[in-house]
């Protein structure tokens, strides 16, 4: 077990976002999150990395409920990667992935070799090398994404969890950081929009609808034709991919 969520609800106002939500991770998967816009994807997230505290139920690492961990010890095992992430606008590339070996550092430390290589095997892996020195301001959407993944990298997590991060990548860099993520030794829960993509990369999928948890399972246990035309209101063709296996979803033309 890894990350877990013991029956949790949580509220906004007197309307309830998260229902009694359960699941656990098992360590080194990666899980998808998937669910129409609004049902609590991002919600969710934000209480397992310890951002917000549930009105019932309890979030857990390795079965220790995580109000009882500091949050330096959380910082040094769990990186998030929001969605709409900002950053300082003065710093270059290279310095907001340094920020990622902050829960490391103690006040006072020097600069370690550790730190050094961390950050250079952070940059290579997220493919910003050649962006290392220039200036946050003058990066693109996509780029500011994939200097956000590699600041996360760089803070060394045992888990990761990331809110649609492929937002604003382009079709090669959303693949290469759906690979990275599923080959890094690494448990992730990640939400995502694309379902052939969640297909392809997810070792178990979890949808949400209107804050409850409604499936869970492997990509073909979950991404049916009924899943599809009962959650997301559409219609469409499910069958293995001849390229990977997994389900290829192939959608009508119009929504229901
Ligand atoms: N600050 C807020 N005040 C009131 N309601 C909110 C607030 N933030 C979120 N909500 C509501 O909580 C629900 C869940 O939102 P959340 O952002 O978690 O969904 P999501 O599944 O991530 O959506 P999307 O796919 O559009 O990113 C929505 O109904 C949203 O309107």
């Amino acid at each position: 077990m890894s990350i877990s969520a013991d029956t949790i609800t949580w509220k906004i106002g007197s309307k309830t976002i998260l229902d009694q939500v359960s699941f656990a991770t098992r360590p080194g998967e990666m899980l998808g999150l998937l669910g129409p816009n609004g049902s609590g994807k991002t919600s969710l997230l934000r209480l397992l990395a310890g951002l917000k505290r549930p009105h019932a139920g309890a979030i857990s690492l390795d079965g220790q409920n995580i109000q009882s961990i500091s949050r330096k010890t959380m910082a040094q095992r769990v990186a998030f990667v929001e969605q709409h992430a900002t950053t300082n606008a003065n710093l270059r590339v290279v310095d907001v992935v340094k920020l990622g070996r902050f829960p490391h550092r103690s006040m006072f430390s020097a600069w370690t070799n550790e730190d050094e290589v961390a950050v250079d095997q952070a940059l290579e892996r997220a493919g910003m090398v050649a962006k290392r020195d220039h200036a946050w301001q003058s990066l693109s959407g996509g780029e500011r994404q994939r200097a956000h993944i590699a600041r996360a990298l760089a803070q060394a997590p045992k888990e990761i969890i990331l809110d649609e991060p492929t937002n604003h990548l382009d079709v090669q860099h959303q693949i290469a950081l759906l690979s990275l993520i599923s080959d890094l030794p690494l448990t992730s829960v990640i939400a995502l929009h694309d379902l052939n993509h969640a297909a392809m990369f997810c070792d178990r999928l979890i949808v949400l609808k209107e804050g409850r948890v409604v499936a869970c399972g492997t990509p073909e246990e979950v991404l049916t034709k009924h899943l599809l035309r009962e959650i997301f209101s559409i219609d469409a063709h499910v069958e293995p991919s001849q390229l990977h296996g997994r389900p290829l979803i192939q959608f009508t033309r119009t929504a229901r």
